[in-house]
């Protein structure tokens, strides 16, 4: 028979418990006992919901308090020493690590967290020494959680980031120089003692994620997979059989070092459906193939017939038996349920499958190929029809969006003047002091803020009064900033729920939800507006915030704004057109922002373009120059309708720019602030290398924890930033916007930033 397998469910609940858990702990408010027992009955809730769907296969250890990667980083005791001297219990050290720890003298800051492959979930990125040791907890979460499912009843698979891609995820820790994937000897046997254990709790299989397969990787992590496999395959039935699993993307590159002695490998076939041929003849004589057949990444309803046919394909050359119809990755990218949406249009949320009804879909597929299609006849019908009214829906097609598309030609993506005629006439408009200030945007949204925006949306306040509100908000945001003598000045976005969120509420052909939040880090969640049709811009979005804060405002004002490919990448695109027409459509109604807000007397403008770099594909080739030729268009697009007095900035949260620096240049952004507090400086020398010509603020400090950063390590921030780049071309801005923080430590932290800035202004003026 063809099993059915989920990958991994998301963690927070029907009703985000999961984050109002661990906040309520991180405030004092719940006990750790409290904690755990909220993220055991999550467990259980979530392997039930599995097994009522009729789930073969149900994962265990998919769970994180904050990040799977970091239950390894603890699990394998490869925790750097740094928050080890201090005594905390294991599950505040764990906690620092994922947000640092700054109580009762103890002051250690968070591990490094970046983007898992290119989605908008963060892992914590294995840190590690030279020398380092590896050696497994005396309770690793793994083996409780097997435990913990079989008392309730449910078999489970473990779910284990395999030893390679463990290591190649890794870094060396600041001023360490071991390459992680050396390590491979030193950390194999954790994972022998822990497969051990799983298979001695009664584990029989476990999935082992191998997921950088699909990149193209430097010859000594490739070369690790054989013998990393080959030791764990001597180990014969001393522990559980290993399903060898991918995702993401395709595999086929690397066919030359897919284990043979496996029990199965898994692939994703919604990614790449075209490697199931290559992938089943590099098989060994006796390996499954775990087909990923229902997307972990999108809220489409599966195409049955589609899917069916895929696993079907793979029957035919393998047999029943040897085939197990999968989620294409762990479901975790996806909403918990679209049971939670009462206020969806009933024609566009029959459209939709979140990870509740994709769990009722891969169970559904797997009996149509074991029993036949009269099995599931009515399942089968009913969606046929579905994707049948989609695909003939009027709501997708907009002829008007179309006609304004087929008019863009090669001037609309250029400024008028080059970037040096530009930045002397901002200059002269703008007047900024050498090493002005700045913030990303967004200030604290305090619970009052979000209370309002409750009360507003539930028709508790009227539009009037709550527009008053984020008037008093704005208000109180200058004053802050005049206090705090910063240059250039935000109106601080209380009026938006999220910066992706908040504008597909306002374009046309969007749709959005009331409860599908996606974990995008520890416990900090989105909730992405869904792509349904073609896109337009009904009325100006955010002028009217940005023309009051530029009306109680004595110093330049930014204007802020999503660009096109994160408004695309942080919303569930369409997936029956391509994402380039997605993005210039997005492109169109951002430029028409643009202009409305310089028009209204806003004289810098930032288009935010974080996930610009989570987007680019996994591997270098063509398909990357096509993705960074549409995604580099669709920003010009976007920004360069404005006067070359009219200052554009946009910004980046992610540091890798080696592959990425000449998409940024091509930006002609006239600022960039980009994230590096956490990268090594030596990052910057990109810049330098390529001679990049235009303003830049590598952020001095990290916005992601509520540590305060002191004036001196601001100072030596800059200082190292100064190796690299020009006094004139250098901005003193934090990482990233500051929605996350409290007010109490964003004060303290822009005082010593503006105090750091002000020592150096003084110092090069001389
Ligand atoms: C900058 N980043 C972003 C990413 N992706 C995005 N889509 N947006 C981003 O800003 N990716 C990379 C980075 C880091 N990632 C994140 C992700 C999420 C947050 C964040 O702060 N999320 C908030 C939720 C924001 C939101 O939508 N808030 C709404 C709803 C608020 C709410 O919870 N309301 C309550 C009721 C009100 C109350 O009583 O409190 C409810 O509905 O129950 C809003 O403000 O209206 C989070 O809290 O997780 C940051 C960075
Ligand atoms: N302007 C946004 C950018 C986040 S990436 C903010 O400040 O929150
Ligand atoms: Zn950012």
């Amino acid at each position: 028979m063809v099993q059915s397998a989920i990958l991994g469910f998301p963690r927070m609940g029907v009703n985000r418990d999961l984050k109002k858990a661990t906040e309520a702990y991180w405030g004092g408010k719940i006990s750790q006992a409290d904690l755990l027992a909220e993220a055991k009955r999550l467990r259980l809730a979530h392997w039930k919901i599995q097994q009522d769907a009729g789930v073969d296969v149900i994962p265990s250890n998919d769970f994180a308090l904050y990040d799977h990667v970091l239950n390894q980083i603890q699990d394998f005791g490869a925790v750097p020493p740094r928050y080890t001297k201090d005594g905390l219990d294991l599950v505040d050290q764990y906690f620092a690590m994922g947000r640092g720890h700054q109580k009762n003298g103890i002051d250690v800051p968070s591990l490094e967290m970046v983007k898992w492959f290119d989605s908008n979930y963060h892992y914590v990125k294995p840190t590690l020494q030279n020398g380092q040791t590896f050696k497994l907890a005396d309770e690793p979460k793994a083996v409780a959680a097997f435990n913990e499912a079989k008392e309730a009843g449910i078999k489970t698979r473990p779910v284990l980031v395999g030893p390679v891609s463990f290591l190649h995820l890794g870094k060396a820790d600041r001023d360490q120089t071991v390459d992680p994937i050396d390590l491979l000897d030193a950390l194999l046997p954790v994972y022998e003692q822990l497969l051990v254990k799983l298979k001695e709790a009664g584990a029989e299989t476990v999935q082992i994620d191998e997921p950088t397969l699909v990149f193209d990787l430097p010859a000594k992590s490739k070369a690790a997979f054989k013998p990393a496999y080959e030791k764990l395959a001597s180990l014969g039935d001393k522990i559980p059989k290993l399903v060898f699993t991918t995702y993401f993307g395709d595999i086929v590159h690397n066919l030359d070092v897919l284990p043979k002695d496996v029990y199965a490998v898994h692939v994703d076939l919604v990614r790449n459906p075209e490697q199931l041929d290559e992938v089943i003849g590099a098989l060994g004589p006796n390996t499954i193939l775990s087909a990923g057949v229902v997307d972990g990444r999108n809220i489409w309803k599966t195409n049955f017939k589609r899917a069916i046919e895929t696993v079907e394909t793979a029957v035919q050359k393998l047999g029943k038996d040897r085939v197990i119809a999968a989620t294409s990755s762990s479901l975790l990218h996806t909403p918990h349920t679209l049971a939670s949406e009462k206020k969806l249009d009933a024609e566009i949320a029959d459209w939709f499958s979140f990870a509740s009804e994709k769990a009722v879909e891969i169970a559904t597929i797997a009996k149509a190929v074991t029993e036949g299609p009269a099995a599931v006849r009515e399942q089968l019908e009913a969606n046929a029809k579905s994707l049948q009214a989609r695909a003939s829906s009027s709501r997708t097609n907009d002829p008007k969006v179309k006609d304004r598309q087929s008019k863009v030609t090669d001037a609309d993506y250029k400024r008028k003047s080059e970037f040096p005629t530009r930045i002397s006439l901002q200059q002269k408009k703008l007047n900024l002091p050498l090493f002005p200030t700045t913030t990303i945007g967004s200030f604290p949204q305090t619970k009052e803020i979000r209370l309002q925006r409750n009360r507003f949306t539930k028709g508790e306040i009227t539009e009037a009064e709550y527009d008053k509100f984020i008037e008093k908000e704005i208000e109180e945001n200058v004053k802050i900033q005049e206090e705090l003598d910063l240059d250039v000045f935000v109106h601080g976005e209380p009026e938006r729920n999220d910066m992706v969120q908040f504008f597909g509420e306002r374009l046309d052909g969007y749709a959005f939800t009331t409860h599908a939040w996606v974990q995008s880090y520890g416990s900090r969640c989105v909730r992405p507006p869904i792509i349904v049709g073609d896109i337009s811009r009904p009325a100006p979005m955010t002028v009217k915030e940005s023309k009051y804060a530029v009306s109680v405002s004595k110093k330049p004002m930014k204007g802020m704004l999503t660009g096109p490919v994160t408004c695309l990448r942080w919303s569930f695109p369409r997936d029956d057109v391509h994402q380039s027409v997605q993005a210039e459509q997005l492109a169109l109604a951002l430029r028409d922002e643009v202009v409305d807000l310089q028009n209204a007397g806003v004289g810098v403008i930032q288009v935010d373009e974080p996930a610009l770099r989570e987007g680019l594909p996994l591997r270098a080739g063509k398909e990357r120059t096509a993705y960074l030729d549409w995604a580099v268009k669709a920003f010009r697009l976007s920004t360069a309708g404005v006067e070359d007095d009219t200052q554009i900035h946009s910004h980046f949260c992610y540091s890798e720019f080696q592959d990425f620096f000449h998409a940024i240049a091509a930006l002609d952004a006239d600022v960039l602030s980009i994230e590096n507090s956490k990268s090594d400086a030596k990052l910057l020398k990109v810049f330098v290398d390529e001679a990049y010509p235009r303003h830049i603020g590598p952020g001095v400090y990290d916005i992601h924890s509520p540590r305060v950063p002191s004036e001196q390590e601001i100072k030596d921030r800059i200082q190292e930033m100064l190796a690299h780049l020009k006094p004139e071309q250098l901005w003193i801005d934090p990482d990233c916007g500051l929605k996350t923080r409290q007010w109490k430590e964003t004060k303290e932290a822009l005082v010593n930033l503006v105090n750091a800035a002000k020592a150096f202004r003084a110092q090069y003026s001389k």
